[in-house]
């Protein structure tokens, strides 16, 4: 007999659940380090680093993330543990500690053998899936060559549309909605906000038949803003304005990136007599820098500039509602890994998507390995 417990059925195959994130740091003398790290090899011009550098400064180079991530890990363990899951659940950072690499290694020696991922991204991207793919495949192959035995990885499906994310980003419009003053609130646009990015990497996102006119990533944040924009239309009555645009811009000027900035489109409703915004991050699962600065820093700045009422609905964090949503996402990738039937909840137009990235998803500028996908050098 095995001293081993038998997995636990509903979760079998896997015997882990990675949280895979983007890490920050967590103390002034860590941003540099840090963003050498997300920088290295991206061509960012220096003064974007200084400026970025400064942002964490201002808060004291501590970076919100860890800390929301750390509630997650801990809010998604009180949840398996509420519901009998035996599956224990470990995170990794893809920039800081506690690294990706190091992370895998204490559960490779722990003796994990099937690895499923969250990362907490939740749509198609170079930078938001396929380059979690990466570092899953660096940190395979650094395990590798200290001759650990190595685990299969897989990768939860975008969750975009699943209930658990979209529910509580419609509570909190509604609440931010709440928030303005009542003269302004019926006439109030939804500014659904996201991390830009260039636009030659949005319309290669996803994959390749979605590829053309900002891809995947596009379409999917496009399915979000609907969703949440008719289901506010169901609890008020009213049909607010709306539309889907960007922040955190980097990378050199000439390079094109999606547009238009939020800041810029502040200034558009306010010039074309829009009463007031409500700033809706649906591109973010936690409060993180991109959210404390770029959002509730310099477009509020602008926003006040203006004379424009706003307010900003939260991100999901570790709303119960979300931390449920991920369960069901391990048992339904658990069951379709053991060919049980599963239902694949999915809100909007574009249906649940693809459990194993196809070849050509979401690609980077250079060709590299990447776990966790059709095209995976590690498949078994
Ligand atoms: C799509 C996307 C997400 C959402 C999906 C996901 O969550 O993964 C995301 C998240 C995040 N991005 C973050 C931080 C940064 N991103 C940068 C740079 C870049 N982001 C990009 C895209 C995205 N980024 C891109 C195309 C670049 C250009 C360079 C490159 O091609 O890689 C830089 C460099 C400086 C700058 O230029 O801004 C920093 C510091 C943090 C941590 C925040 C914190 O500390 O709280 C988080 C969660
Ligand atoms: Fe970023």
């Amino acid at each position: 007999m095995s001293d081993q417990p038998d997995p636990s059925p509903v979760t079998a195959p896997y015997d882990a659940l990675l949280l895979l994130s983007f890490g920050g740091p967590e103390g002034p003398d860590d941003v540099v380090p840090f963003l050498e790290n997300v920088t290295r090899g991206r061509g960012i011009p220096r003064e974007r680093l200084e400026e970025v550098g400064r942002h964490y400064f201002l808060f004291g180079g501590v970076s919100p993330i860890n800390e929301q991530n750390r509630e997650l890990l801990g809010a998604i363990r009180r949840d398996f543990a509420d519901h009998g899951l035996d599956l224990p659940v470990h995170w990794g950072n893809r920039n800081w500690a506690p690294f990706l690499t190091d992370t895998l290694r204490d559960m490779a020696q722990a003796g994990h053998r099937r690895i499923l991922t969250f990362a907490t991204s939740a749509y198609a991207s170079y930078s938001g899936c396929r380059q979690y793919r990466e570092n899953l495949a660096e940190a395979l192959a650094a395990l590798d060559a200290e001759g650990l035995p190595l685990p299969r990885v897989d990768k939860i499906r975008h969750y975009f549309n699943h209930p658990g994310f979209v529910t509580p980003m419609v509570d909190a419009t509604l609440a931010a909605l709440a928030e303005l003053p009542e003269d302004v609130r019926a006439g109030a646009h939804l500014a659904f906000t996201t991390h830009s990015v260039p636009t030659a990497s949005a319309d290669t996102s996803g994959p390749p038949e979605e590829h053309g006119d900002g891809g995947a990533y596009v379409a999917e944040h496009l399915d979000v803003a609907r969703l949440i924009v008719e289901r506010v239309r169901d609890e008020t009555g009213t049909d607010h304005p709306w539309r889907l645009v960007y922040q955190s811009r980097s990378g050199p000027p000439h390079i094109p990136w999606l547009e238009p900035d939020i800041g810029d489109h502040l200034e558009e409703l306010h010039a074309s007599g829009a009463p007031a915004a409500v700033m809706v991050p649906i591109g973010f699962v936690s409060d993180h820098m991109e959210v404390k600065y770029d959002l509730d820093t310099e477009a509020v700045a602008k926003a006040a500039e203006l004379g424009l009422p706003v307010s900003r609905a939260s991100t999901v964090g570790a709303d119960p509602r979300f931390v449920a949503g991920i369960r069901e996402l391990v048992l339904e990738r658990a069951a379709a890994e053991r060919g049980a039937a599963v239902e694949r909840c999915a809100l909007g137009r574009l249906g649940p998507g693809h459990d194993v990235c196809p070849v050509g998803c979401c690609p980077g500028r250079v060709p590299l390995p990447a776990a966790a996908g059709a095209d995976s050098p590690w498949a078994p």
